[in-house]
């Protein structure tokens, strides 16, 4: 069954909502540019909602001191959402040794070339590249063309994320194979407020397909 990251949670009620509807993962954001910010003693909060989900700590960039405090507050997950390099992913994990994401920004076949030197990540999230001069690195609620992905053999465990939503999941992980996907925007009404119902369906929809 396809797994499912839920990202950018920031209300307690939505966080056990996902978690009992199903969601695998979720996610919360590290960065102040982001609409779906959360605060550490905010996140030290709500992962106490979190039950059987695995929470992710979403982090662009993160200095040594940042880390330190995240995986503090007891994040098993990290997911590395800047401009990260293989060797500062290497270190990260050999810092931490905990379990390491690295997002790649993907808009052209070559994008792809370069992941399979993040060795040291234990899984790849596979994203649309933010549009030009934009303040954050991701969460914007577009897609690239997953066509790229329909030949391409991935190094090692991956996510899809970028612009899904519940109306194209099901198309996306046919498309692309994904094993497991990720979503912000699209479980969203307006800009960082996730709605129950886009959850629910998004959940069932990844999940049935
Ligand atoms: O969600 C954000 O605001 C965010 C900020 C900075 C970096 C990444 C962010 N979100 C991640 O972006 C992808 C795709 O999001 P969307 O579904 O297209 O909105 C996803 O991995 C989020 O975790």
């Amino acid at each position: 069954m396809t797994q499912v990251k839920i990202c950018g949670l920031t209300d307690p009620d939505l966080v056990r909502h996902a978690a009992q509807s199903g969601a695998d993962w979720i996610g919360f954001v590290f960065a102040e540019a982001s609409p779906r910010f959360v605060t550490e003693p905010a996140a030290a909060s709500l992962l106490m909602q979190v039950g059987p989900a695995r929470p992710v700590a979403l982090l662009v960039d993160p200095v040594d001191e940042q880390i330190d405090r995240i995986v503090g507050l007891g994040f098993p997950i990290l997911q590395l959402h800047g401009q990260e390099t293989p060797d500062r992913v290497a270190d990260i994990k050999a810092r931490t040794g905990k379990e390491i994401w690295k997002a790649i920004g993907v808009a052209e076949a070559d994008d792809l070339v370069r992941v399979g030197d993040y060795a040291a990540a234990d899984r790849l999230l596979i994203d649309a590249k933010p549009p030009k001069g934009a303040d954050r690195t991701g969460g914007h609620g577009l897609a690239f063309d997953w066509n790229l992905l329909s030949a391409w053999t991935a190094p090692r465990p991956w996510l899809l994320a970028g612009g899904l939503n519940p109306g194209n999941v099901a198309d996306a992980i046919r498309l692309t194979g994904a094993p497991a996907v990720d979503v912000s925007s699209g479980v969203e009404r307006r800009k960082g407020v996730k709605d129950r119902d886009l959850v629910s369906e998004f959940l069932s929809a990844a999940k049935h397909s």
